[in-house]
């Protein structure tokens, strides 16, 4: 293997194993346009407490605006690099295009493309605590892809609104008031993002996305037929793969929603397996709140019993840190949630 493709190597704990093949229930399916809220609340709070991951059907996104974003990412990601290049995402603005994303100091085999929901927010420059500087967010787009904004805008604007509807049944699950972390999301820097990731010559060497945890409220994802996508199931003590459901989105929960319920729901890891043969695309939007929210344990699930379990953090400044690890990725990992954890 040559030096060019060193940076894709993962660590031998982190290489995927195609000979196990982990036997477990199926990550659960929920039918959104069940009428009985009080079932839905239900299904949903069983999938947050044992997977943190579920897919959800008959969501009201339009087949055929899912159609079209398919058709348009594929139409970018086969534009020159000359032409990506001109979009490209850098340390101060982190929309755009961008093929050298890091998870955990290794290079993820993919390729991608961001943008904002809002776009022009603005977010901390740094994350230290003494600096106010700002930058502002702006989305690029490419010039020779006529209706590759207005899709793409549709796309964001669809699956926003069905992220606040899957925040209203997750709050509720946890117990808490439908609207109750409505108020954070006024200057929301909530992203969608394009993924490709290409046939790989070294599927057991490397991954399209290293194992993680997002670092936002919640995340839903539309994938492709080719599957990759893996949950890690201690308990089962393996990957369990997302199977492809024509039409679904995927969604998880992100360390937010973890912090904010004081753990009674996780933040699953997770990662992307590649294939040789088969080129893969998905489509996540990731919602995230303001940055001038503080990220705590919500008060009515912490009491003397079930004090908080994590310290107060703001948003803004964790993001800013996890966007700069993300260009030093080589020296620096970037904060997480844990860095926040209050041990017993
Ligand atoms: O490609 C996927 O299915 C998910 C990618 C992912 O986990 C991420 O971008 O955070
Ligand atoms: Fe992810």
């Amino acid at each position: 293997m040559g030096d060019m493709y060193s940076a894709y190597i993962q660590s031998t704990e982190h290489r995927p194993n195609f000979s196990t093949f982990v036997e477990v229930d199926e990550i659960p399916i929920i039918d959104l346009s069940e009428t009985s809220q009080e079932n839905l609340v239900s299904k949903i709070g069983k999938a947050c407490e044992k997977w943190g991951f579920f897919q959800v059907i008959n969501h009201g996104v339009p087949k055929d605006l899912i159609i079209k974003v398919e058709n348009e990412a594929k139409k970018f990601f086969e534009l020159s690099m000359e032409e990506k290049m001109k979009l490209k995402r850098d340390v101060f603005n982190a929309t755009g295009y961008y093929d050298a994303e890091h998870t955990k100091k290794t290079r993820d085999w993919k390729e991608v493309f961001d943008f904002l929901v809002k776009d022009g927010i603005q977010i901390p420059s740094s994350d230290d605590p003494h600096d106010l500087g700002l930058c502002t967010q702006t989305n690029h787009w490419p010039q020779c892809l006529p209706h590759f904004r207005e899709i793409m805008e549709e796309y964001s604007g669809k699956l926003e609104k069905l992220s606040y509807k899957l925040l209203e049944l997750i709050s509720l699950s946890l117990g808490l008031a439908g609207d109750k972390f409505l108020d954070c999301f006024k200057n929301q820097i909530s992203l969608t993002r394009l993924n490709y990731y290409p046939p790989c010559p070294f599927p057991d060497l490397a991954l399209g996305v290293g194992p993680h945890r997002d670092p936002c409220v919640l995340s839903v994802v539309v994938q492709d037929d080719t599957g990759g996508l893996q949950v890690k199931k201690n308990l089962v003590g393996g990957w369990v793969p997302v199977r492809p459901i024509p039409g679904a989105f995927v969604v998880n929960l992100g360390d937010i929603f973890q912090v904010w319920s004081n753990d009674k729901y996780e933040s699953a890891e997770h990662r992307v397996v590649l294939n040789s043969q088969k080129e893969r695309f998905s489509y996540p939007f990731f919602l995230f709140p303001g940055p001038h929210i503080m990220v705590k344990p919500a008060e009515e699930l912490v009491s003397e019993k079930d004090p908080a379990k994590y310290k107060a953090y703001n948003f803004g400044k964790y993001y800013a840190n996890r966007t700069h690890a993300d260009f030093t990725k080589q020296e620096d990992e970037g904060k997480e949630i844990h860095n926040f954890k209050i041990l017993d």
